[in-house]
This record gives structure tokens, sequence and C-alpha cells, in this order.
């Protein structure tokens, strides 16, 4: 049994804090206010976020960020990715010598440009860091329905420590060194979820779909690789495995909200709307300035950001994608293949 803080108690840290009482730990789930906390407390549910699911009786909800932090093992920090440099250094003070800190959050900040783990780093200093990621639904990892996921860290043993951590019958977890390239994938699907929303708000079909994923995939692991990824993380639960559940599903927020952008409404109206997190605009912004700082080619990326924050029509922006300049497709998705050690690209898998 490990003692366990979940700092965000939105549908994410919520369904995470479930996974971790199921398996025997004491966990402490964080609320931004006492009244959220006191209702969870009375009502064993969070009716905000995860109005119909029954909470295990275990979970202690606090509005005690020290409460929360104090002798905790892993702290894992499930906050909006706008509300990292808010969140990080109220707690910061209150972490054990050897707590390690767990992320689950997907975004990259804008103008910094830094991924999660790198903000962690910045405002707590140099401690042991993994993030977890993958095709997860909050709604669906509530019900034990079957998920798998990723858990990343630069130092093995901290991703396995949090793979046994949270892994159980229904949460499966794989490891992956590649720290950079799960961040990348987890935070830039969100992008193309939005554009998959949109096509459907359009009233585009599966063909549209299909091609938003697959060149989306192909810019992703573009930046990725540039970044330093390894690009066969991309075809993993973190990139491929996420990219399919986001924008595929009514349960993504950031699928939701481009349908209805697709369908007319402006991004101001459609934030307002969904009441949760939608980590795609800012990390759209991001994706957009580091595609320029990198020389990255970025098209969906570069016309969604002028959907989302230059007003751009969104057909005009369809018709842009289409009427592109004639690719090779191979070539592009190719490169930074050079980067793998290893000549044969099967051997990377774990069966
Ligand atoms: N919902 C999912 O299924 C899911 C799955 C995987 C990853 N994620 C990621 O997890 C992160 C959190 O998402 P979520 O779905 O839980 O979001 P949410 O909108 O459901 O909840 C966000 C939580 O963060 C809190 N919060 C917001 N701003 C804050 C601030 N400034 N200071 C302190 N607390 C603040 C809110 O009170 C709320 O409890 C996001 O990065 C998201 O991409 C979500
Ligand atoms: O609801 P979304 O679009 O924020 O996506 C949630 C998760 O990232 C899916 O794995």
């Amino acid at each position: 049994m490990k003692k366990a803080a979940v700092i965000g108690a939105g549908s994410w840290g919520t369904a995470l804090s479930m996974v971790l009482a199921d398996n025997g730990h004491e966990v402490k789930l964080w609320t931004r206010s006492q009244e959220h906390a006191e209702s969870i407390q009375q009502t064993g549910k969070n009716l905000r976020y995860l109005s119909g699911v029954e909470l295990p009786s275990s979970i202690q909800a606090t509005s005690s960020i020290q409460e929360a932090v104090s002798g905790s093992e892993f702290v894992i920090v499930v906050v909006p990715t706008k509300a990292m440099r808010e969140v990080l250094p109220m707690l910061k003070d209150f972490l054990e010598k050897d707590a390690v800190i767990v992320h689950a959050s997907k975004g990259i900040e804008p103008e910094t440009h830094l991924r999660i783990s790198e903000i962690i780093a910045e405002e707590v200093g140099d401690r042991p860091v993994a993030c977890i990621s993958g095709p997860s639904h909050a709604e669906e990892v509530c019900k034990r329905q079957p998920t798998t996921i990723t858990s990343s860290s630069i130092h093995t043993e901290i991703a396995e420590q949090v793979q046994d951590l949270f892994m159980n019958q229904s949460f499966r977890v794989y490891t992956n060194p590649d720290l950079i390239g799960v961040e990348i994938g987890g935070s830039l699907k969100n992008i193309i979820a939005i554009g998959s929303g949109m096509t459907s708000g359009l009233g585009f079909g599966d063909n549209a779909r299909a091609a938003l994923m697959t060149r989306g995939l192909a810019e992703i692991s573009r930046l990725g690789v540039k970044l330093g990824a390894n690009p066969l993380t991309f075809s993993g639960l973190s990139g491929l495995g996420d990219l399919i559940v986001t924008c595929t599903s009514f349960h993504s927020r950031n699928w939701r909200a481009g349908n209805m952008i697709g369908k007319g409404m402006s991004v101001s109206q459609v934030e307002a709307e969904m009441g949760m997190v939608v980590e795609g605009v800012r990390t759209t912004k991001a994706a957009f300035q580091l595609s320029k700082k990198l020389g990255v080619d970025m098209p969906i990326t570069k016309e969604l950001f002028e959907v989302l924050f230059e007003d751009k029509d969104v057909e005009k922006a369809v018709n842009a994608l289409m009427g592109r300049v004639k690719k090779k497709e191979v070539e592009g998705l190719m490169s930074g293949f050079d980067k793998m050690n290893n000549n044969d690209p099967l051997d990377h898998f774990e069966p």
C-alpha cells in the first residue's frame, strides 16, 4: 500500500483516484475549493465532473494541499496545463524528500514551448518525474472498462514504480523511456482532435477524419522527432492510440469543441459552453509557434491556429489544406527513422 496525493479533482484526477483506491492505496484527492471537497466527502461523488459515479469510500477529498502532499510517496498532478504554474509552487514546500511527481496532463505551454515535465523541473527543481498518457477517457476508466496507458520517465525505475502503482486488471500500464515522445504525442493529438470534430461539424465523413488523423500523426511525429523523440513512440499508446480515441469519441472535449466550431460557434462561445478544459486550443498556439521556430512543416496545425486565433473561416482552412502543392507521402513520414539505433523498427516493440 502506498500513499498518494492526486492534485486536481476534475474528471481525470477523480478517475485516477479511483484506480489508485481500487489498488488499495491511500488516496488524498485535492480540490481547489473547500466546498468541492466537502461535497465529495458528503455525497461520495464528484457531482461537478463525474456525476453518476460512486467513488470508493477510501478516497479522502481535501482542499488543504499540505494535508494532501505531506507524507505522500507519489504526487499525481492532474490540473490543466495552464494551471501548472499556479499549483506547483503551492505544493513544492510540502513534498517529501523522495516523493515521485507524476503528471497526467496533456499540453505544451505557449511562448516557452515547454512540456509539462519541464515546467515541473522549473517550478519544483530536480526530482524524479513520470508522465502517464494514453487513450483513456475518464468516463470509461471510472466504469473500470479495459484501458491501456504508458508510464514514461527518463529513469526506468521510476516509470516502473508508477506502472506498479496504477496497474490492475482493467487498467494496463506499459512503460516507455521516451518522455519527449510520450508528452508530445499526448499533447498534440488534441490539436488533431479539434480538427476531427470540425470535419464532422462541417458534415464531412470518415474519409476526411481518417485523412486528418493520418496526416496529423505525420506532423506530430515530425515535430516530435525534431525535439528528440523516438519516432516509434508515435505509433504507440500515447501517440496513435490516443489520437484514435480522441478523434473518434463523443467523450472527447477537444473533439466536441471542434465539432461546435465546425457548426459555426466561436471559440470563446465553445470554451464557455464546455465548462471543462479543452487543452488543444492553447496547445495549437504552442505547437504553431514551435513549428515556426524549428522550421517544421505542420500544415494542419497552421490552419487550425488561424481558425482558432485569427478568425479564419473553417471551410477556407479545409480548402487551403486540400489545395496544397503535390507531395510524396512516405519520404516526409520516414524522416527521423535514422535516429533509431536499431535497423529493424519492430525490434522496438515488446510482445
Ligand atoms: N478527462 C479525461 O478523460 C482525461 C484523460 C487523460 C488526460 N486528461 C488530461 O488531464 C488534465 C486535466 O483534465 P480534466 O479532464 O481532469 O479537466 P477538468 O476540466 O475535468 O478538471 C480540471 C480540474 O483542474 C482544476 N483547476 C482548473 N484550474 C485550476 C487552477 N488554476 N488551480 C487549481 N486547480 C485548477 C479544476 O478545479 C478541476 O478540478 C488535462 O491536461 C487533460 O488533457 C484528461
Ligand atoms: O476529452 P479530451 O479531448 O481532453 O481527451 C481526453 C484524453 O486525453 C483522452 O485520452
